[in-house]
């Protein structure tokens, strides 16, 4: 049985730190394993300009802890008043890595995003012809259709329509969760890749619903049946070059969480390594975690992986986690994936 595994240090291709305090609490979460992440746009107000990014990224540099080998990679907020003038000067300066699109309501701090998409087809040729990722949300927000099907339905109404109008606009499909989503980015080509999430490798919809409801398992895009999630599995540990790790680790206070009407969102940050080794391990594909949490990502954006390098080693017992991060305004649940995790990240420190 394999015991140890070195990998590249691993970049987060989606991670939300919030602002301030919430800011302050998760960071370590990250900087401890990861060595970049592409930074969500979705505060309130959202980090919709250059000026915006360098504040946002300024705050975050501050609040890094010392030493941390981190650098956070910033995206822009795509609204209907987007300047395209102002993306491509920041993406040309090294601020900007992508920019996000929130169909309007789809998900947590969306009400900016996009209703009107050909208010920003000029932001999103510019964006083409200098190479900057455009990152998708990708569900329809319609009421007529079912929240279960919202992703496969954005990719036949939203996606293939607006590749087919800047089909050299580059893509990347955010927190994929379905067989229908994979099946799309496979035979997508080369402008084309997703990210995949820690915890959507884990749970499916019964995980959310049966023996009572959790909402610490409730995020967006919900979690689909357990035939989507082995896709994702197979699609995450295969290696491809168009698939790679996007946590989507999303900070919620337990008492937003636990709520009539509770936020959509899981935290991952803490024990995403060795989840994800575990998965890969069950998989016997602990070979290709590299590929998918250090290489594929860096070589879609356009960056050379990380220099340094991370062990993995599997414990001979489980390794534990806080059950929760403690914040100034409570605590932040953080994701229990279900099973005993055995492998653990070696600390250098
Ligand atoms: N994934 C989530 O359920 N929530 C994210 C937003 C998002 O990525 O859609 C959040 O910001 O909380
Ligand atoms: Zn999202
Ligand atoms: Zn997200």
């Amino acid at each position: 049985m394999q015991t140890r595994l070195t990998i590249r240090r691993p970049d987060d291709w989606h991670l939300h730190l919030r602002d301030g305090d919430m800011l302050q609490a998760v960071i370590a979460d990250t900087t401890r394993h990861f060595g970049r992440a592409i930074i969500m746009p979705n505060l309130v107000p959202p980090v919709v300009t250059a000026k915006d990014a360098a504040a946002y990224r300024d705050r975050i540099m501050a609040a890094c802890p010392l030493h941390a080998d981190f650098a956070p990679l910033m995206t822009l907020y795509l609204t209907e008043t987007t300047d395209a003038d102002d993306v491509a000067l920041a993406a040309e300066a090294g601020l900007v890595h992508a920019v996000k699109l929130y169909p309007a309501g789809a998900t947590t701090n969306s009400a900016s995003g996009v209703r009107d998409f050909d208010k920003v087809i000029p932001v999103l040729e510019r964006m083409a012809e200098i190479g900057l990722p455009l990152c998708v949300h990708g569900e329809v927000t319609d009421k007529d259709v079912d929240i279960f099907d919202r992703e496969a339905v954005f990719i036949e109404r939203v996606l293939i329509p607006l590749r087919v109008r800047v089909p050299a606009l580059r893509v990347v499909f955010e927190h994929v969760t379905t067989s229908d989503g994979v099946d799309y980015v496979t035979g997508g080509g080369d402008n084309i890749a997703a990210t995949i999430t820690t915890h959507h490798l884990f749970i499916n919809r019964n995980d959310i619903l049966v023996g009572g409801i959790r909402p610490h398992n409730y995020c967006l895009p919900v979690a689909k049946r357990e035939s989507h999630r082995r896709a994702l599995v197979s699609a995450a540990t295969s290696g491809a070059a168009s698939f790679f790790l996007g946590t989507d680790s999303a900070p919620h206070l337990d008492a937003a969480k636990l709520s009539a009407c509770g936020c959509a969102g899981i935290y991952t940050a803490p024990n995403t390594m060795s989840c994800l080794a575990h998965i890969f391990d069950q998989a016997d594909a602990l070979a290709n975690l590299e590929a998918f949490t250090s290489l594929n990502g860096p070589a879609f954006y356009r960056l050379p992986p990380n220099d340094t390098k991370i062990n993995l080693i599997r414990r001979d017992h489980p390794v534990t986690y806080p059950q929760a991060r403690k914040t100034p305004d409570g605590d932040v649940t953080i994701f229990d994936c279900g099973v005993p995790l055995y492998w653990d990240v070696e600390t250098t420190e």
